[in-house]
């Protein structure tokens, strides 16, 4: 019941705190939306979840980068009251469900007044590792975003080409037998996860976004089963326009793997 009545207060907290203050949102919008919102957690709470999974935490498909990389973001992030002074911070985990509504209401289980089977697209699958393991950090002032993505076997793509550089026999046979064949994440996977990675850092800007256009540039194929870095920065705001760019990198930064750009529109309801 405390969990619960927690939760509720979280969602309010949340909704009400929504950076509004950086989009023009229309007075009477502003109201309707909050009044909606917070009217509908508190005559919804016999449909909360006791079992809300945060996607985002680590789990046992994490390889060691993966987790060395989340200590480090981690350790940055907003720590516990001590006394009576809250420590500072400079990263912040964003919090991870399978349903998206979850997102924008902290954890308050809403979705199935829509659509009961809805799941979010990169959360769809149980099996810890099998395809979008990730979790993102946002830096302090919102400029950046960073997400750790370890890319699971689900999400194969092309197969590597390493039959082209060596001709020995044996070596063509092993080849043959799929021994040295290397697997490349597929690039709608990796689309899809510039998209998550952008749509989220633009959602910590403004309220209810669409992405308009991305422009991605696969520069390096990404080894299936491996850990990389995926860097968001605000490029600027222009009315209802917010431009984002993004670089996924090998996690020591060395390798270039994709860069792009993506333009997210602010709904004419809050935009005018
Ligand atoms: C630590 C705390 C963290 C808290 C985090 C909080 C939340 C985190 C949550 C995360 C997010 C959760 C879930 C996210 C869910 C899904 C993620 C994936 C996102 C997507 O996967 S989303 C689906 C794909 N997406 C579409 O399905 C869009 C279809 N589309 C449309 O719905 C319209 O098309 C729309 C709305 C885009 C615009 O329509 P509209 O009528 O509102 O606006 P309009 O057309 O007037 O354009 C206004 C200005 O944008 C320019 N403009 C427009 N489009 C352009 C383009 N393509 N290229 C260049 N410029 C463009 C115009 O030129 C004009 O520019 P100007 O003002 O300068 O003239």
């Amino acid at each position: 019941m405390a969990r619960t009545l927690c939760r509720i207060f979280k969602g309010c907290q949340s909704i009400c705190s929504l950076p509004l203050m950086k989009t023009r949102l229309h007075p009477s919008a502003s109201v309707l939306l909050r009044t909606v919102c917070v009217r509908r957690m508190l005559t919804l709470p016999f449909r909360f979840s006791p079992k809300a999974q945060d996607f985002s935490l680590p789990n046992s498909s994490w390889g060691a980068e993966m987790r060395q990389l989340y200590e480090h973001y981690n350790s940055q992030c907003e720590e516990e009251m001590k006394g009576e002074e809250k420590q500072d911070w400079a990263w912040k985990r964003v919090p991870s469900y399978n349903r998206t509504l979850k997102h924008a209401t902290g954890g308050v289980y809403l979705s199935k007044i829509y659509q009961s089977k809805a799941r979010f697209f990169t959360r769809n699958i149980k099996e810890p590792g099998a395809a979008f393991e990730y979790v993102l950090f946002v830096s302090k002032d919102e400029q950046k975003c960073v997400c750790i993505f370890q890319a699971g076997h689900l999400l194969e793509g092309p197969q590597g080409s390493l039959i082209l550089k060596n001709h020995a026999t044996a070596f063509f046979r092993r080849v043959q037998e799929e021994k040295y064949w290397i697997r490349y994440v597929h690039g709608g996977a990796i689309a899809t996860m510039i998209d998550t990675v952008t749509v989220t850092h633009a959602s910590v800007l403004t309220l209810l976004i669409m992405t308009a256009n991305l422009n991605i540039n696969y520069r390096r194929p990404i080894p299936l089963g491996s850990t990389v870095l995926i860097d968001s920065s605000l490029n600027k705001t222009e009315g209802r326009k917010v431009l984002i760019s993004c670089k996924v990198t090998s996690t020591d930064g060395s390798k270039l793997h994709t860069e792009a750009t993506a333009l997210f529109v602010v709904s004419r309801l809050l935009g005018g």
